[in-house]
This record gives C-alpha cells, structure tokens and sequence, in this order.
C-alpha cells in the first residue's frame, strides 16, 4: 500500500461527516476491495448463474443496491476472473459495487427511456448495465472522448450483446448545444480526480493535487451544463463520480442550480436501498465513503429537469451521411442467408446499407442521423460476398443466442476456440462451411467446417492468450 498523501488526508478530514473517522478512512483504503461481479441479464439470470457458478465454487453475496450484483469469493483463484469462459462469454461484468450505484439511481426514476445519452462511457460497466436494464429496446448512445477507449467499450459491448447503442466519439461539451432536449434521461459518469479508486489502484492519486482538482471540476461544470440542456423537460440527469471532494461533487450540483435555478430539482436518494440514508447528503445525494460500505469511494446525484433551460445552439456541420436504406431485395437475400445457413431470424427493423455492407441500427437512430456524426451506428451484420454474404462477428454474437443451426463446444473445444486455434471434428461429418458456435448456448463467434476440423474465424484482435474453464 502506498502512503496516502498527507495533503489529500488534510483535504478528506475537512469535508467527513463528523460520524466518520479519518482513520477508519485511511484503514479501509489499505484494505484490498472485495471483488465485484454483476450478471449479464441479456444472456443470463442471476438464479441460473448462481446455481451454475456455486457447485464450482464460487460464493455469492448480494449487493444491497443492485440486484444483478454480487461480491464474489472463490475457492480457488489461481484463474483471473476476466480469462474465464464465463467472463469472455459475456455472462458477467467485472465491476466495482459502488460503480453499479448510478444506473440503480436512473433506473429507479425514469419508467422507461426511449433515448438515453451516456456521456463518458468506456469501458462500459455502466453502459452494459443500463442496456441490461433497457433490454435492449430503445436507443442507447454512449459517447467517449478518448479514441484509445472507445475500442474497449466497443469490445465490451459486443460481448455483453447490447444491441441498442450507438456510439460517438466527441468530446461531450458538445450535446446541449448540438442536441437540445433530445434525451430522457441521461448518465454523466464524469471524468474526475478518481480520489474514489485508491483501493483499487495504490497509485491513483500520484498526480492528485488541489489545482488539478480545480481544473477537472471546471470541466465536469461544463459537462454537466452540456448534459442538462440535452436532457428532455420532464427528464433525469444522473451526475457520478469515483471521487470524494466536494468541488468534483456537490458544488458541480450547486452549480447547475445556480444557474438554471427552480429548473434543476434534486432528487432524493435516501430511499433507493436500505442504508442509503447511511450516505445521504443535505440535498440528497448520496456520498459513498469507502468504510460505508466497504466499497469504493463514489457520489452520485440525481437530477431532474423541471423546466427548459437556454443556451447556445449549434447546427453542426456533417459530411455526407454515408447509408441509404438497404433495398428489399438485398434484404430478403440476407434474411434468407441467417435463416438457411445458421437458423437466425433477422429482426424486423430497417437495414441500411453502405456500399456492400449492410447494417443493423437501433430503433429511434434515425431522428439523430442528421443531427450528428455517429461513430458506430449500431452493427454491421454483413458484407455482400461473390456468393452470397459474408456475416460479421458481432452479428452472430449478437443474433446468435436464438440460432438454431449451431455448433455446441465443451469447455475444453470453448478454451481452444477462443484461443484463436482450429478444433479438430473427428465426426466424419461432411463440410459444413461457416458456422455459428456456441458453448452452453451462449454465441462465441464463426468458423469455418473444412474436412475434419473447425478452422477458427474468431476475429485476430479478440484472440486470447489466457483462458481457462473453471
Ligand atoms: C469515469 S470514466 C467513465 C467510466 C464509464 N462510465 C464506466 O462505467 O465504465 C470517465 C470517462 O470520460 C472520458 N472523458 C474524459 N473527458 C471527456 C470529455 N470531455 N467528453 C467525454 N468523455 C470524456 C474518459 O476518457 C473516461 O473514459
């Protein structure tokens, strides 16, 4: 454990609830974190991932506040969690449980969300969690700034089989004035000093200090500002951080009230689980010290947006939108491909295609297609081929699960598959060409039947190194 800095101790002793003790805080932050999962209910449900998981011996123990999350205990760790098949598979998220807290919030407040903006979003704990939670249906645009990170949360969406996401990659001072009044309810996870994470990573407040502190809290003041003028009237805006200082937090919060006034209402948490009140803060938001919870360190607030608010608008300039929706034929043509070669039955929704390409966008893309420059518009399903058409990884992993012309592994063929090597088929079955393959009915990708082996059309950048069964 390194020391934690002095001055970040001085600062934390200033701003903890007189309940709370700073040694208890720096004991806790020594404390390794107990290790977190949440379940994928896109593919899975927590009583048949438990019942799965136990005999093997893992034990469960529910997190209070969200009821797809669990900390987790093995009896043998000497694989890590992130090489299992289950994890590669997409049945769980590794994530932290204090993370798990602003989605919770979000989906407690709004009924149902037809458009749903995610401001900051990769890796995508949080982005996976609200599509489980929209199963899927309407329209999910999650935004990351950094393009190193916006292929990681790519990846983990495809894995986690969301299908209702578009991704963007601005920085998202841009929404309110390009987006006005466009989201029911919106998530700003914001980039912050990460004072929250120490448990995690012994190192993450190397670069921490009060004038680095100042400078992040007056860009998550324009974020925030940005976030809630796209908001819908009527709409919530949860604002989290993994951080514990006030000027990253509530004062982001003041802010917007100042100036937008009886347009901004806060919205009271104390009730979203038992012993929220434990964390409670004067407006309601909820500030989570590690020793609250034994968790990381997390704030969140929520927003509701009572009346319009003004600000600037922009008509952002576009290119030429580059897809025309896809002609019926080419799409009976595919249809006929999925159904006859891998027993898929395409979603009835508008293809559109792009050159040869043909692509599957989420329900509701279209009203935001003139408005702004997507980055990933939803999934690229296929390519047309000479003979007929090449089908993409993400659409078997994403349309594969229901499939029923599949090649089921064992773990041990599973293991092989996703280490990017060909499977012998001892079977003297005829060749079979490209096909689906699945393990315990969870999609992994294609190959390609040749004679007597799988030969492994995994995609070269998810081939693993390390995997292993449990
Ligand atoms: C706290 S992390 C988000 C974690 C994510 N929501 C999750 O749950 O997996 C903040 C993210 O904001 C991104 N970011 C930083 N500045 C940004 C900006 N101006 N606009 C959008 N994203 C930004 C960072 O690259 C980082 O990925």
């Amino acid at each position: 454990m390194a020391q934690i800095k002095q001055e970040f101790l001085n600062s934390i002793s200033e701003i903890l609830p007189s309940h709370l003790s700073l040694e208890e805080f720096a004991h806790f932050n020594s404390q390794p974190l107990r290790p977190a999962i949440r379940v994928n209910t896109l593919k899975t449900d927590p009583a048949s991932f438990i019942a799965a998981m136990t005999p093997k011996g893992w034990h469960f123990d529910p997190i209070p506040w969200c009821h797809e999350g669990f900390w987790l205990t093995r009896e043998d760790e000497s694989v890590q969690l992130g090489n299992t098949l289950e994890h590669l598979a997409g049945l769980f998220y590794i994530q932290e449980a204090s993370s798990m807290m602003p989605p919770v919030a979000l989906a407690a407040l709004v009924d149902r969300v037809d458009t749903l903006l995610d401001m900051a979003a990769a890796p995508g704990s949080k982005t996976t969690q609200m599509a489980a939670w929209m199963e899927n249906h309407g329209l999910l645009m999650a935004n990351e700034y950094s393009s190193s990170r916006l292929k990681g949360l790519h990846a983990n969406l495809t894995r986690m089989g969301v299908s209702n996401a578009i991704l963007t990659h601005f920085d998202a001072r841009v929404f309110g004035a390009t987006l006005p009044e466009a989201f029911d309810a919106i998530l700003l996870d914001a980039p912050c000093s990460g004072e929250g994470t120490l448990r995690k990573d012994p190192d993450a407040l190397n670069n921490w200090s009060l004038a680095s502190v100042e400078s992040i809290a007056a860009m998550q003041r324009e974020l925030i500002e940005s976030g809630f003028q796209a908001l819908k009237t009527g709409g919530v805006l949860i604002y989290s951080t993994c951080t514990l200082n006030r000027r990253e937090n509530q004062e982001v919060c003041r802010h917007l009230k100042a100036s937008h006034g009886d347009a901004v209402e806060y919205v009271d948490l104390s009730r979203l689980f038992d012993g929220a009140d434990k964390a409670v803060t004067e407006e309601g938001f909820l500030h989570i010290w590690p020793q609250l919870y034994d968790s990381e360190g997390f704030f969140v607030a929520a927003l509701r947006k009572v009346g319009p608010v003004a600000g600037e608008h922009r008509t952002p300039r576009l290119g030429r939108f580059p897809f025309v929706p896809a002609p019926g034929k080419q799409v009976q043509a595919l249809t006929d491909h999925l159904k006859s070669r891998f027993g898929i039955t395409l979603p009835r929704t508008t293809l559109m295609a792009r050159d040869k390409e043909l692509w599957l966008f989420p329900e509701g893309s279209d009203r935001f297609i003139p408005a702004i420059r997507m980055q990933r518009l939803g999934i690229r399903l296929a390519e047309e081929a000479k003979h007929g058409f090449r089908i993409s990884h993400e659409a078997l992993m994403l349309l594969g699960a229901e499939a029923c012309k599949a090649v089921e592994l064992d773990d041990d063929q599973a293991v092989t598959y996703l280490m990017g090597r060909d499977l012998p088929m001892d079977n003297g079955a005829k060749a079979k060409g490209e096909v689906l393959v699945r393990w315990r009915g969870t999609p992994l990708g294609q190959a390609k039947w040749v004679g007597n082996k799988l030969k492994n059309s995994l995609p070269r950048d998810l081939v693993r190194d390390n995997v292993a069964k449990i």
